[in-house]
């Protein structure tokens, strides 16, 4: 496997499904627009910036059985640092021609690079296959927990076919040997700044936070005469089968069509309807509920049987509801339906059709993310000084935490 002029390693099913879901929850949740046409992503520094730093908790251990690999098999142990962490989505006419990962100035840094697959070729996505220029393998194939790792150099020139349907969704980290792009001091910083000056920190968890200019995204082939485009939001709201309400004056109004009306109406409280129903309560923008979304999705399966028995919260008809003397909600129109089908429909099944919704389980799911956030949340806050101390993020043993707690 080890040619010397291809320095170059390929691990199947080295990240469990488990994690791959998780990961895929979180991106799900929390991505924006990307750094090329049809692309999407979410940083560790994005996740801090939305007020979701305790998200990058599920990436920690990962991070670090990745970075033992390459250092061992590219024979340079604690000489790497992680320059960048990021979830990459690449959707319906997303491509990269030949290049190395090192091939603009600003990006000489990086000596390595790692791909890891969190959803399937031929499952969730049609093509997108990678390939090497020379040496062996020549072509992978992406699966779900496999991970390739190469030099960023020109020995490991490479390409990626265009994804035809669905979305393909990595883990992408480079390193460097250079500790000056130590992407783990930025980020300790970031999360320093946030904890130091948010009141956030004595409420019992955080909510997420839209960054409302990287939510919007415009079709690339339209140009600029008639933009069309979407809320990545409200899109991922819709292929789960839901859309957001409103009691905002604005909806309706003449401008109401706008982007910019738009992601603002999105940053106010909102609440969520499917079908016929609407579920009374209230979210506190579009983020928070994406996320609650995303949750029940990932555990779907887990809320099906466990909510028999249960009340389903407070859902109304939508008939009912405009019956009300006063009632002034309105949905949040989506924008282009038909653009945002095209680049988040997945290619296996439709997911807005999980014949077994229910709201009993749905109530559920909103009570197991909300401790799942705050577990996380707690973690993240025991962990920190630890971190500010090594200047390093990693798995604080949980033995340290209890310690720390107890003193
Ligand atoms: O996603 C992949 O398989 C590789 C992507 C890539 O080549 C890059 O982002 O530079
Ligand atoms: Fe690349």
């Amino acid at each position: 496997m080890a040619d010397a002029d291809h320095p170059r390693l390929i691990l199947h099913d080295f990240l469990s499904p488990g994690i791959c879901k998780e990961l895929q929850f979180i991106y799900k949740s929390c991505s924006t627009v990307g750094y090329r046409p049809n692309v999407f992503s979410t940083t560790l520094s994005h996740l801090i910036a939305t007020n979701c730093g305790h998200l990058i908790l599920p990436f920690i251990s990962v991070r670090e059985m990745l970075k033992e690999k390459v250092e061992e098999f590219f024979g340079c142990e604690y000489q790497l640092f992680i320059e960048f962490t990021g979830l990459i989505s690449w959707t319906k006419g997303a491509s990269i021609g030949w290049h190395s990962d090192d091939n603009r100035p600003y990006l000489k840094q990086r000596d390595f690079a790692v791909v890891c697959y969190l959803n399937t070729h031929g499952k969730d996505f049609k093509g997108g296959l990678f390939h090497f220029q020379d040496g062996e393998p020549s072509t992978i194939v992406p699966m779900a927990g496999d991970v390739v790792m190469y030099t960023a150099d020109s020995q490991n020139i490479h390409s990626v076919d265009e994804i035809t349907e669905g979305e393909r969704l990595t883990l992408t980290l480079w390193f460097s040997r250079d500790s000056y792009h130590d992407e783990d001091v930025k980020l300790i910083s970031l999360l320093s700044q946030n904890f130091l000056n948010s009141k956030e920190v004595e409420l019992g968890w955080y909510l997420p936070l839209p960054a409302s200019s990287d939510m919007y995204w415009f079709s690339p082939d339209t140009g600029s005469r008639h933009k069309s485009g979407f809320d990545i939001s409200c899109a991922r709201a819709h292929i789960l089968g839901f859309t957001f309400y409103s009691s905002d004056d604005k909806i309706g109004s003449s401008s109401s069509d706008s982007s910019h009306d738009l992601s603002e109406l999105l940053m106010k409280p909102l609440c969520l309807g499917r079908e016929e129903e609407l579920l009374e309560k209230e979210f506190d923008n579009s983020l928070h509920a994406l996320q609650v979304l995303q949750f029940y999705s990932w555990k779907a399966s887990e809320y099906q049987e466990a909510t028999v028995g249960r009340g389903s919260g407070n859902v109304v008809s939508l008939s009912q509801l405009q019956l009300k003397k006063n009632n002034s909600l309105k949905p949040i129109p989506l924008g282009d339906i038909q653009i945002a089908r095209t680049v988040f429909g997945s290619v296996s099944c439709d997911e807005a059709r999980q014949s077994s919704f229910h709201w009993a389980g749905f109530t559920a799911a909103l009570e197991a993310w909300e401790s799942y956030s705050r577990k996380l949340r707690q973690e993240l806050l025991m962990s920190l000084p630890f971190w500010r101390t090594h200047q390093s993020i990693f798995s604080v043993p949980l033995m340290d935490l209890e310690s720390d707690t107890c003193t």
